[in-house]
Order: structure tokens, then sequence, then C-alpha cells
């Protein structure tokens, strides 16, 4: 079975592929100092705990974090006898390479997400991911990353006010009763979620604009469906969409090197 791991900059997320659906996803925070060991200590607690073996023998990673992968690498050579794909590296194949800048980085999770929206979707695209950063990968119409945008995420911004400002706890993210709040906290809270729906339909626009042709957007990331409460902002939101990617671009190597035999 196939291990699909994506390291975010706040988040880690394990997923395993049975070739046909995901048995089981287990989530847990990104830190760079966690050894292989206790990687698998977690992961083989939890597997028990979910009733799923533990039968992995390939591995894919995204990890927007370069540090971890050396750890991840030792997951996969230590415990479950494999050399796992890394995105970005030249050894993982992309079924589309991006278009953009000569030596531009562009995070592997936008790679994974680019090639996940594509397979189900086809081409011209905007995928719009409310992680650690709120991202917007354009999708051009044969299956290319070709740029987008990169704005600060959603947490990261309420949580830069709350330090900022001596006045302003912390607040969790929610749809706010009305616009104009009455108290710090709902002030708060309808600045981020209307300023971010503003955002997002704003920049959708633009793209669009710039596109100059009809594009499907696609919302993918934990907050996608609260944001999507305020404006019609997605034409789908699709929460699977990363772990999508990593099993799309997984095959595409494998069946490549099938072929190359
Ligand atoms: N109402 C909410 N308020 C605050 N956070 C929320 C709310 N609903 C979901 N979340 C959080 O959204 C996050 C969704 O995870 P997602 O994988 O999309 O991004 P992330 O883990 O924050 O970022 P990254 O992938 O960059 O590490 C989770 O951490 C979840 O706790
Ligand atoms: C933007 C983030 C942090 C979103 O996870 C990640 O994709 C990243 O580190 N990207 C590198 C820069 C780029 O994508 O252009
Ligand atoms: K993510």
């Amino acid at each position: 079975m196939l291990l699909c791991i994506d390291t975010g900059n706040t988040n880690t997320v394990f997923s395993v592929w049975d070739g046909t659906k995901f048995l089981t996803t287990l989530r847990t925070a990104t830190e760079h100092q966690r050894t292989a060991d206790q990687y698998f200590v977690w992961f083989s607690t939890l597997m028990q705990h979910h009733g799923v073996p533990i039968e992995i023998d390939e591995m894919i990673i995204s990890s927007t974090v370069p540090r971890v992968v050396f750890n991840l690498r030792v997951l996969a050579d230590r415990y479950f006898n494999c050399r796992p794909l890394v995105v970005g590296k030249p050894d993982c194949l992309l079924p589309n390479p991006p278009r953009v800048d000569r030596s531009a980085q562009v995070g592997p999770d936008r790679l994974v997400n680019t090639a996940g929206a594509f397979d189900r979707h086809g081409g011209d695209l905007v995928v719009v991911d409310f992680g650690t950063a709120t991202t917007f990968d354009v999708v051009s119409q044969d299956g290319a990353y070709i740029g987008g945008v990169i704005a600060p995420g959603v947490n990261l911004s309420l949580e830069a006010l709350h330090l900022a400002a001596a006045a302003l706890p912390h607040v969790d993210v929610t749809k706010p009763q009305q616009v104009i709040g009455t108290n710090t906290v709902a002030c708060m809270q309808s600045g981020i979620f209307w300023g971010y729906v503003g955002l997002v339909r704003g920049i959708c626009d633009r793209i669009l604009a710039e596109r100059e042709r009809p594009m499907k957007v696609i919302g993918t990331g934990g907050l996608a469906p609260l944001f999507s409460q305020g404006d019609v902002l997605f034409d789908v939101i699709e929460e699977d969409l990363t772990m999508h990617g990593l099993t799309v671009i997984h095959r595409y190597n494998k069946e490549y090197k099938e072929n190359e035999r």
C-alpha cells in the first residue's frame, strides 16, 4: 500500500491509499525535529487504533519544509523498506511540468494540487488552498501550473493581529452574524471572515479577467467550506485534493518506469 505524506508549514498529514481508496488519514503538527522513530510510534499506534494493518511498501512525500524530508526518508527506509518519491526532486516526474520563471521554486503542495485538480477536472482551473498561506494555483488548459498568488493564511493573519496589538485577543475563525461587530471579538471575526471572502473573490475575478477564458475555481484546505458560506467563491470544494494529487503523481511515475523497462 501507498503512504501519502503532505507536510505543510503547520500540519503534516499521512494518508494510506490501497489503490482505490484512502483507508485512513492522520494529522500531526509539523516539527522538523521529529525523528523517523517518533513518526513510526505515532503512525503505528493510530493505525492499530483504527484497525488498519500496516502494509506500506511505497511512499510519496510533498513537503513545504525541506528539513523534514530527511527524517521521512529514514522512516521509509527503516520501517517500510522503500525509497520514497519526493515531489520537487528531479527523480519525481510530474504529469505536466510547471511553466514559470527560470529557476523559480514552486511549492510542492501547489504542484500536487495542480496534478490532482487537472486529473479530476481537466484544464483551465484556479485552485484556492487555505493552509498556512492562502494560495491560488493557476492551471493551464494542458494541465501545467503556470503561476498564481500567495496571500497570508487566515490563521496567520489572526495570530498576527493578536501578537501585534495588546488589546486584541486570540479568536477563532467563524462566520459572524453581522458585518458590524459590537465587541472586539466580533469585529475581528468580521474583519477576517469578510476580508478573506473579499480577497478570494477579488483575486479570482482578476485571474479570470487576466486569462480571458472560462475557468473552474476549486477550493481546498480546512477553511474552504467556511469561507464559501460568505459568497459563491468555488465551483467545487474538494478537501482531499492534495492527497488525490499525490496518488496521481505516484501512479504517473510508476507507469513511466514500467514503460521504460
Ligand atoms: N473554524 C476554524 N477555525 C480555525 N481553524 C480551523 C477552523 N476549521 C478548520 N480549521 C483548521 O484548518 C486547518 C486545515 O488544515 P489544512 O491542511 O488545510 O491547512 P494547515 O494544516 O493549517 O496548513 P498547512 O497545510 O500549510 O500546514 C486545520 O489546522 C484546522 O484545525
Ligand atoms: C506558499 C506555501 C508556503 C504554501 O504552502 C508553499 O507552497 C511554498 O513554500 N511555496 C514556495 C514558493 C512558491 O510556491 O512560489
Ligand atoms: K495543505
